[in-house]
């Protein structure tokens, strides 16, 4: 597997500056997941990578080596679509055995038998063989797709959206196939997705991609503990974080040039409903882990869960406390205050 590296790369179409001025180091066997917005530059970035676009600035290395000037196929790391690019007319064993069989590869009939099989151990496909690639389901034809990938054995994975075509149990199964694989084989995986919950329960480390800035790079943890700015803090969590003006609190208690407030929806804590800060409550919901409360004070919302066991009903009045050790500060062009 191999180290995969972009040094202050950009890349314009015409008057877009899709990547701009973007570094970033994914070590051997790390997984990344670049999380962003739509044309934020994620597909470009991989692209960049897979040799597919030139960067007009910059450089990507691959193994300390630079490949700006390297073919594609020259690369050796393979491109996984969301859309599953199969072979239709093939079964499933010759889709897989399609990358052994090119004539670089020159590798035996046996060995490309043994390859197949193994890899469609790994992906539990051993009993769908047989079949011809278009009778398979959605997430069957996925693992097709990851198990061609994975039959030529490259330095590195790019996964563009993989799973964005399944629906929400297949994709939850194959996540958790994708961690699987990735402890088994070890690979370099370099993942774009804009669901944040594939990038914190698959990524070591998420990139926040924003307008083709990586904004922030950091363990799941990091980015939503402790985020560098106000995108990165809105990109994770769900519900996503209350963001409130500075006139919701004691103006001596805010640093000067503070524009936003923020605080995650599980920090705010509950007190009882005859307090002074008490908020009304609009609407509740309820699910077996938690309830989610939406509270209103003069028009702004306020969004707490809780595991709490106590009976809400909305139209009361819930007391609140927003603990100081819980609220990020941000200037009005989105950088926090550390303070
Ligand atoms: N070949 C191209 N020609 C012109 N503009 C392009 C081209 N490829 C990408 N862009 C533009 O560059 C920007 C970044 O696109 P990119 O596809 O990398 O974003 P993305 O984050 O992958 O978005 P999505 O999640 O919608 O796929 C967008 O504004 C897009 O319209």
């Amino acid at each position: 597997m191999a180290e995969i590296q972009l040094r202050n790369v950009s890349k314009r179409f015409g008057a877009i500056v899709a990547v701009d001025d973007l570094s970033l180091d994914v070590k051997d066997g790390e997984f990344v997941v670049i999380l962003g917005p739509s044309g934020a530059g994620k597909t470009t970035t991989l692209r960049l990578i897979a040799g597919l676009e030139g960067p007009d600035a910059g450089d990507v290395l691959i193994d300390g080596e630079i490949a700006t000037d390297v073919h594609p196929s020259e690369r050796d790391v393979a491109f996984i679509f969301q859309q599953y690019s199969l072979y239709p007319h093939l079964s499933v064993f010759d889709n897989l055995a399609f990358p052994l069989r090119s004539p670089r590869r020159r590798t035996s009939e046996s060995e490309v038998r043994a390859c197949v099989q193994k890899v469609a151990a790994m992906l539990h496909m051993e009993t769908k063989l047989a079949n011809m690639a278009t009778h398979l389901s959605g997430g069957e034809m996925q693992r097709v797709a990851i198990g061609r990938a994975l039959v030529r054995e490259p330095r590195a994975f790019l996964m563009d959206e993989p799973l964005s075509s399944l629906d929400a149990k297949l994709r939850e199964e194959l996540r958790i196939e994708l961690k699987r694989l990735h402890r088994q084989i070890g690979a370099t995986i370099v993942y774009v997705t804009h669901d944040q919950v594939e990038a914190t329960t698959l990524a070591d480390r998420i990139g926040i991609l924003e307008h083709g800035r990586l904004v922030q790079i950091g363990t799941p943890r990091e980015v939503y503990g402790d985020p560098e700015c106000l995108s990165a803090a809105r990109r994770l969590g769900s519900p996503p974080i209350n963001l409130l003006p500075p006139a919701f609190f004691e103006a001596s208690s805010l640093p000067d040039d503070a524009s936003v407030v923020a605080i995650r929806p599980e920090d705010i804590v509950l007190e009882a409903a005859d307090r002074p800060s008490a908020l009304e409550l609009k609407v509740l919901e309820y699910s077996p882990l938690r309830h989610l409360l939406i509270l209103d004070r003069n028009g702004t919302p306020v969004v707490a869960t809780t595991s709490m066991e106590r009976n809400f009903s909305p139209g009361q009045t819930v007391g609140i406390s927003l603990p100081a050790r819980s609220l990020l500060y941000f200037r009005a062009d989105g950088r926090r205050i550390r303070t």
